[in-house]
This record gives C-alpha cells, structure tokens and sequence, in this order.
C-alpha cells in the first residue's frame, strides 16, 4: 500500500525555491532514509509530508489525503524532532499519563509500550535527568501513543553519540517490527543505511536518489564497514567473533553493524567516525556531496 506520493512537488520560501518538483511513492512498512548535505531541504521535505507546512505546487498525498488540510491523514502522523520538547521536569510517567489521556488512553496502555522498548525503568525518573539517547527514545514512545501508521523523524539523533544513535536506529528497527512506517532525515547517510529500506537522496531541492537500499548496494559488500575508534588495542580484543581487519586506527568489519558497536561500546571503546565506501561511492557521487 502506498503511504506517501509526491508529483512535482515544490516548495518556495518567499522567492527562495527550497525544493524542486520532487516526485517519488512511499510504500507501508519501509523505513525510508532521506539523505543529503546541510541545506538539501530534508526538513522541509518532513514538514511537507506532516502537513505542518504548506506546497507551493505539485501534490503530496499522504494516505490518499493532503496532510495539510486532512485531519484524518495528520491523526496518522507522528513526528519526531531532533531536541526534545518534553517538560524536563514531570516524570516519564507524568508526561505519557497526560498524553495518554489526550488520546482517551490511561496509562494501561502505554505501560506495554514502555515494556516494548525496555524503558520501564526510567517511568520514575525526571526528564531532566535521562540521558540524551534515553530522552529521544521516551520521546518515541511518546509519539506511538496516538498510534501512528506513520512516524516522521527529522535528524532525530543529532547531538548523539554513536551508542545512543544505534539506541534510536534500533527503536526505529522496532517500530517497522510493529508495521509503523518509517521516514527519516539525516546526514549521517553510512550509519542509517544499516537500519533502511530505502534512500532518498536531495541535493540543493532536487531529488537525486530514491530507491531501495538492497538495489544500491552489491550484496557481498553491503555489511562491510569502516569503524574509526579513539583504542585500537582496546576495539581488537573486544571484536572477539566479528571478522575484522585493522588499519591504522580504522577498522574494517564485515556483518551487523549495531552489534559491532555494542560490542565496542560496551568495552569503553569510543568510536569516532563510522563508513561505508560503498555507500560513499555509489549514493555520494550520485548526489554530487562529498
Ligand atoms: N522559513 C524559511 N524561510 C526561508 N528559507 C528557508 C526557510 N526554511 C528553510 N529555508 C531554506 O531552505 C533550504 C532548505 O532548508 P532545510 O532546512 O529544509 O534543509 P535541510 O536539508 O534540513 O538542512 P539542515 O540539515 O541544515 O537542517 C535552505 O537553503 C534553507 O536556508
């Protein structure tokens, strides 16, 4: 089933034409990447597609419905931003009681979902004193509780580090396990293409890219991977069962990625940078980003 069309979609700001005539289809249960440089109008893309801002021309559709004018179609939508707008100092349960009853629920209800992503433990805790990556998680949560067919994310683990990114990426995981479909921005193109069935690259407003990640990618080199950590002693005697090969302070590793870096993280390596040159190649040039 299709979620999200767009025909020629364009968007100005004043003179300024932020998007081109985008044309592309959204189908249920993909989790869509868009990628591109600082600039690209990934944000307005989002904002378009969740009705918070209005086309110029052209047409978007989301569930058949114009999510600018389409209460039905915006019930469906859920977004989420890259700080967290939760009051910082209810409690984990305050906050999703109150949402909860802005959608007729109690908290019976969202106790489950807490359960589901194993955050039952913070329910006590302020929201002042989560961590970053535990806040934008609860912030997820809390975005599920209208039961959205969509989630919207735009640049959701900026001001991550890479441990908490992979918390977010694998909520994400969990979301589509759920049959939520999934869009979300970023510039961090290697580490979500771990995560994504498909990319959607812009440029300057123009669409440059948009197709499923597994077309992308030759498959004997999708899971490789180039890891640069701060203790290479450190990072080889916890890849113990990953098959590695070192360089300098970058590691080459072939197959889960997530699970890679929990290995390191988990063993107080830090990562610095994450690639894939694959991805580098092949989406990069295409967009003409380097
Ligand atoms: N309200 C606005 N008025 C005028 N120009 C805007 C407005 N919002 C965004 N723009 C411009 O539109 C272009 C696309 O912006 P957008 O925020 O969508 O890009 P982005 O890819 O999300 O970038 P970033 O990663 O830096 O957030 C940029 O050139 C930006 O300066």
């Amino acid at each position: 089933m299709m979620i999200v069309e767009a025909k020629d979609l364009t968007k100005r700001y004043g003179d300024y034409e932020a998007l081109h005539s985008l044309s592309f289809e959204v189908q249920e249960g993909s989790i869509v990447a868009i990628v591109g440089p600082n600039g690209a109008g990934k944000s307005t893309l989002i904002r378009l597609i969740a009705g918070m801002l209005k086309r110029t021309s052209g047409i978007i559709r989301v569930f058949g419905k114009d999510p600018w004018s389409d209460y039905e179609a915006q019930r469906r939508i859920s977004l989420v931003l890259d700080r967290t707008y939760l009051p910082q100092f209810l409690t984990v349960e305050e906050v999703l009681r109150d949402m909860a009853s802005k959608f007729g629920k109690t908290m019976s209800d969202v106790v489950p979902l807490l359960e589901e992503f194993s955050a039952s433990v913070f329910l006590k805790s302020k929201i002042k004193d989560l961590s970053t990556g535990t806040k934008q998680k609860i912030q997820i949560i809390f975005s599920l509780i209208k039961d959205p067919s969509l989630v919207l994310a735009d640049e959701p683990t900026a001001n991550l580090d890479i441990a908490s990114r992979f918390e977010v990426y694998n909520t994400f995981l969990e979301l589509k396990e759920r049959g939520v479909t999934v869009i979300i921005s970023s510039h961090l193109a290697s580490e979500l293409l771990s995560i994504s069935t498909h990319l959607l690259g812009i440029n300057g407003g123009t669409l440059k890219y948009m197709n499923s990640v597994s077309t992308l990618i030759r498959d004997d080199l999708m899971e490789e991977f180039y890891v640069v950590v701060d203790n290479v002693k450190k990072a080889i005697n916890a890849s113990a069962g990953f098959k590695i090969k070192v360089k300098g302070n970058e590691i080459k590793v072939k197959g889960d990625l997530a699970d890679f870096v929990r290995a390191l993280t988990s063993r107080g390596v830090r990562i610095l940078y994450i690639r894939n040159s694959i991805l580098e190649k092949s989406v990069m040039g295409e967009l003409g980003w380097k």
